[in-house]
Protein backbone atom coordinates (compact mmCIF):
# COMPACT_ATOMS: atom_id res chain seq x y z
CA UNK A 1 0.00 0.00 0.00
CA UNK A 2 1.35 3.25 -0.85
CA UNK A 3 0.06 6.84 1.35
CA UNK A 4 0.72 10.20 0.77
CA UNK A 5 -0.23 12.61 2.51
CA UNK A 6 -0.27 16.43 2.11
CA UNK A 7 -0.55 19.05 4.46
CA UNK A 8 1.10 22.74 5.21
CA UNK A 9 2.25 21.18 8.34
CA UNK A 10 4.08 17.77 6.81
CA UNK A 11 6.48 17.46 10.28
CA UNK A 12 3.34 16.62 11.94
CA UNK A 13 2.95 13.49 9.99
CA UNK A 14 6.84 12.15 11.32
CA UNK A 15 5.32 10.36 13.26
CA UNK A 16 4.33 7.57 11.10
CA UNK A 17 7.95 6.88 10.53
CA UNK A 18 8.06 5.40 14.07
CA UNK A 19 6.90 1.90 15.51
CA UNK A 20 5.72 -0.34 13.21
CA UNK A 21 4.55 1.91 10.89
CA UNK A 22 8.44 2.59 10.01
CA UNK A 23 8.72 -1.48 9.91
CA UNK A 24 6.77 -2.24 7.39
CA UNK A 25 7.96 0.46 5.47
CA UNK A 26 11.45 -0.98 5.63
CA UNK A 27 9.77 -4.05 4.67
CA UNK A 28 8.64 -2.67 1.57
CA UNK A 29 4.86 -3.78 2.78
CA UNK A 30 3.80 0.33 2.77
CA UNK A 31 5.32 3.45 1.56
CA UNK A 32 4.37 6.00 3.10
CA UNK A 33 5.39 10.16 1.74
CA UNK A 34 4.59 13.38 3.22
CA UNK A 35 4.36 16.35 0.90
CA UNK A 36 4.18 20.49 1.95
CA UNK A 37 1.18 21.70 0.06
CA UNK A 38 3.61 25.28 -0.70
CA UNK A 39 5.48 22.99 -2.83
CA UNK A 40 2.89 22.64 -5.38
CA UNK A 41 2.74 26.72 -5.54
CA UNK A 42 3.50 28.79 -7.96
CA UNK A 43 3.41 32.47 -6.36
CA UNK A 44 6.82 34.29 -4.63
CA UNK A 45 4.89 34.12 -1.16
CA UNK A 46 3.82 30.52 -1.57
CA UNK A 47 0.41 31.03 -1.14
CA UNK A 48 -2.09 28.69 0.24
CA UNK A 49 -4.95 30.30 1.59
CA UNK A 50 -6.83 33.68 0.70
CA UNK A 51 -10.49 35.37 2.12
CA UNK A 52 -13.24 33.42 1.53
CA UNK A 53 -16.04 34.76 -1.01
CA UNK A 54 -19.30 35.40 0.70
CA UNK A 55 -17.01 36.92 4.04
CA UNK A 56 -16.73 34.93 7.24
CA UNK A 57 -14.24 34.45 9.67
CA UNK A 58 -10.67 33.31 8.36
CA UNK A 59 -9.19 31.82 6.00
CA UNK A 60 -10.07 29.05 2.91
CA UNK A 61 -7.16 26.77 1.27
CA UNK A 62 -6.97 28.04 -2.18
CA UNK A 63 -7.38 25.23 -5.20
CA UNK A 64 -4.58 26.12 -7.26
CA UNK A 65 -1.93 24.52 -4.60
CA UNK A 66 -4.56 21.20 -4.16
CA UNK A 67 -4.80 20.88 -7.68
CA UNK A 68 -1.17 20.71 -8.60
CA UNK A 69 -0.75 18.36 -5.91
CA UNK A 70 -3.06 15.86 -6.76
CA UNK A 71 -2.37 16.56 -10.37
CA UNK A 72 1.09 15.42 -9.47
CA UNK A 73 0.13 12.69 -6.99
CA UNK A 74 -2.69 10.98 -6.89
CA UNK A 75 -2.36 7.44 -9.33
CA UNK A 76 -5.82 6.63 -11.03
CA UNK A 77 -6.48 3.92 -8.24
CA UNK A 78 -5.84 6.32 -5.41
CA UNK A 79 -8.40 6.85 -2.86
CA UNK A 80 -8.37 10.89 -1.72
CA UNK A 81 -9.18 10.74 1.81
CA UNK A 82 -9.95 14.25 2.93
CA UNK A 83 -10.38 14.59 7.08
CA UNK A 84 -13.46 17.05 7.65
CA UNK A 85 -15.72 17.63 10.38
CA UNK A 86 -18.22 17.42 8.05
CA UNK A 87 -17.48 14.04 6.72
CA UNK A 88 -18.46 10.66 7.39
CA UNK A 89 -17.71 8.70 10.62
CA UNK A 90 -14.86 7.03 10.72
CA UNK A 91 -15.14 3.17 11.92
CA UNK A 92 -13.49 -0.04 11.99
CA UNK A 93 -15.54 -0.93 8.87
CA UNK A 94 -14.20 2.21 7.06
CA UNK A 95 -10.51 1.31 8.36
CA UNK A 96 -11.26 -2.54 7.40
CA UNK A 97 -12.52 -1.21 3.70
CA UNK A 98 -9.59 1.56 3.03
CA UNK A 99 -6.72 -0.96 4.22
CA UNK A 100 -8.18 -3.26 0.86
CA UNK A 101 -7.08 -0.28 -1.06
CA UNK A 102 -3.57 0.06 -2.90
CA UNK A 103 -2.91 3.91 -2.65
CA UNK A 104 -4.72 6.71 -0.54
CA UNK A 105 -3.58 10.07 -0.48
CA UNK A 106 -4.69 12.04 2.49
CA UNK A 107 -5.55 15.61 2.09
CA UNK A 108 -5.03 17.37 4.84
CA UNK A 109 -6.87 20.89 5.07
CA UNK A 110 -6.01 24.09 7.68
CA UNK A 111 -8.11 26.95 8.49
CA UNK A 112 -11.81 27.17 7.52
CA UNK A 113 -10.66 24.62 5.30
CA UNK A 114 -10.35 23.63 1.67
CA UNK A 115 -12.14 25.21 -1.51
CA UNK A 116 -14.93 23.11 -2.67
CA UNK A 117 -13.98 23.52 -6.22
CA UNK A 118 -10.86 20.83 -5.18
CA UNK A 119 -13.13 18.28 -3.90
CA UNK A 120 -15.77 18.68 -6.90
CA UNK A 121 -13.18 18.46 -9.59
CA UNK A 122 -11.08 15.78 -7.85
CA UNK A 123 -14.20 13.74 -7.57
CA UNK A 124 -14.43 13.58 -11.36
CA UNK A 125 -11.43 11.96 -11.96
CA UNK A 126 -10.48 9.91 -8.43
CA UNK A 127 -12.65 8.53 -5.02
CA UNK A 128 -12.91 11.15 -2.88
CA UNK A 129 -13.81 9.93 0.79
CA UNK A 130 -14.73 13.02 3.08
CA UNK A 131 -14.28 11.10 6.74
CA UNK A 132 -14.97 13.11 10.36
CA UNK A 133 -12.73 11.22 13.17
CA UNK A 134 -15.80 11.79 15.49
CA UNK A 135 -17.93 14.85 17.02
CA UNK A 136 -15.63 17.46 17.60
CA UNK A 137 -13.08 19.86 15.57
CA UNK A 138 -9.50 20.08 15.19
CA UNK A 139 -7.73 22.55 13.77
CA UNK A 140 -6.81 21.03 11.04
CA UNK A 141 -6.54 17.47 8.94
CA UNK A 142 -3.40 15.71 10.08
CA UNK A 143 -4.15 14.87 13.60
CA UNK A 144 -7.33 12.96 12.00
CA UNK A 145 -4.81 11.62 9.52
CA UNK A 146 -2.49 9.71 11.86
CA UNK A 147 -5.45 8.35 13.63
CA UNK A 148 -7.12 7.34 10.41
CA UNK A 149 -4.07 5.92 9.00
CA UNK A 150 -3.06 4.02 12.55
CA UNK A 151 -6.10 2.62 12.54
CA UNK A 152 -6.10 1.59 8.35
CA UNK A 153 -2.40 0.67 8.31
CA UNK A 154 -2.29 -1.81 11.13
CA UNK A 155 -5.59 -3.92 8.94
CA UNK A 156 -2.93 -4.46 5.85
CA UNK A 157 -2.16 -8.22 5.85
CA UNK A 158 1.45 -8.94 7.21
CA UNK A 159 1.41 -5.85 9.11
CA UNK A 160 1.24 -6.61 12.45
CA UNK A 161 3.22 -9.57 13.81
CA UNK A 162 0.79 -11.66 15.41
CA UNK A 163 -2.78 -10.97 12.92
CA UNK A 164 -4.53 -13.02 16.02
CA UNK A 165 -4.04 -9.68 17.80
CA UNK A 166 -6.58 -8.37 15.73
CA UNK A 167 -9.35 -10.89 16.43
CA UNK A 168 -11.12 -10.18 19.73
CA UNK A 169 -10.40 -6.17 19.75
CA UNK A 170 -13.26 -3.50 20.04
CA UNK A 171 -15.29 -2.78 17.83
CA UNK A 172 -14.30 -6.12 15.73
CA UNK A 173 -16.74 -7.96 14.14
CA UNK A 174 -18.63 -8.88 16.89
CA UNK A 175 -19.49 -5.10 17.23
CA UNK A 176 -18.39 -5.29 21.20
CA UNK A 177 -16.19 -3.45 23.42
CA UNK A 178 -13.00 -5.56 24.23
CA UNK A 179 -13.07 -7.21 27.60
CA UNK A 180 -10.79 -6.20 30.48
CA UNK A 181 -7.42 -7.78 30.31
CA UNK A 182 -4.52 -8.22 33.01
CA UNK A 183 -1.47 -9.78 33.63
CA UNK A 184 1.55 -10.35 36.26
CA UNK A 185 1.06 -10.08 39.64
CA UNK A 186 -2.17 -12.01 40.07
CA UNK A 187 -2.33 -9.40 43.12
CA UNK A 188 -1.64 -5.87 42.81
CA UNK A 189 -2.60 -3.72 45.81
CA UNK A 190 -5.14 -5.92 47.38
CA UNK A 191 -6.92 -5.90 43.81
CA UNK A 192 -6.53 -10.04 42.71
CA UNK A 193 -6.98 -10.95 38.46
CA UNK A 194 -10.67 -12.84 38.92
CA UNK A 195 -10.01 -16.42 39.49
CA UNK A 196 -11.64 -17.70 36.01
CA UNK A 197 -9.08 -16.10 34.29
CA UNK A 198 -6.11 -18.45 36.54
CA UNK A 199 -8.29 -21.72 36.04
CA UNK A 200 -7.12 -22.36 32.47
CA UNK A 201 -10.63 -23.54 31.43
CA UNK A 202 -10.82 -22.26 28.24
CA UNK A 203 -14.59 -22.20 28.14
CA UNK A 204 -15.18 -20.55 31.05
CA UNK A 205 -12.40 -18.05 30.12
CA UNK A 206 -14.11 -17.51 26.95
CA UNK A 207 -17.24 -17.73 28.60
CA UNK A 208 -16.62 -15.05 31.21
CA UNK A 209 -15.14 -12.84 28.34
CA UNK A 210 -17.86 -12.42 25.92
CA UNK A 211 -20.04 -11.88 29.10
CA UNK A 212 -18.05 -8.84 29.97
CA UNK A 213 -17.42 -7.76 26.47
CA UNK A 214 -21.51 -7.94 26.14
CA UNK A 215 -21.80 -6.05 29.75
CA UNK A 216 -18.87 -3.29 28.84
CA UNK A 217 -20.65 -2.24 25.84
CA UNK A 218 -23.82 -1.91 27.63
CA UNK A 219 -23.20 0.02 29.54
CA UNK A 220 -20.64 2.15 27.76
CA UNK A 221 -21.82 2.22 24.28
CA UNK A 222 -25.78 0.80 24.45
CA UNK A 223 -25.95 2.03 20.96
CA UNK A 224 -23.41 -0.69 19.82
CA UNK A 225 -25.96 -3.25 20.99
CA UNK A 226 -29.27 -1.48 19.55
O1 LIG B 1 -11.73 17.98 13.06
B1 LIG B 1 -11.20 17.62 11.85
O2 LIG B 1 -11.09 16.28 11.49
C1 LIG B 1 -10.70 18.69 10.87
C2 LIG B 1 -10.25 18.30 9.60
C3 LIG B 1 -9.81 19.27 8.71
C4 LIG B 1 -9.82 20.62 9.10
C5 LIG B 1 -9.46 21.81 8.43
C6 LIG B 1 -9.68 22.84 9.32
N1 LIG B 1 -10.19 22.34 10.47
C7 LIG B 1 -10.28 20.97 10.37
C8 LIG B 1 -10.73 20.01 11.27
Amino acid sequence: MRIDVVSIFPAYLDALQLSLAGKAQSSGLLTIRTHDLRDFTRDKHRSVDDTPYGGGAGMVMKAEPWGEALDSLASEQAVIVVPTPSGAPFTQRTAERLSAESHLVFACGRYEGIDQRVIDEASDRWRVEEISLGDFVLNGGEVAALAMIEAIVRLVPGFMGNPASLVEESHGEDGLLEYPVYTKPASWRGRDVPEVLLSGNHAAIAAWRREQAVERTRRRRPDLLS
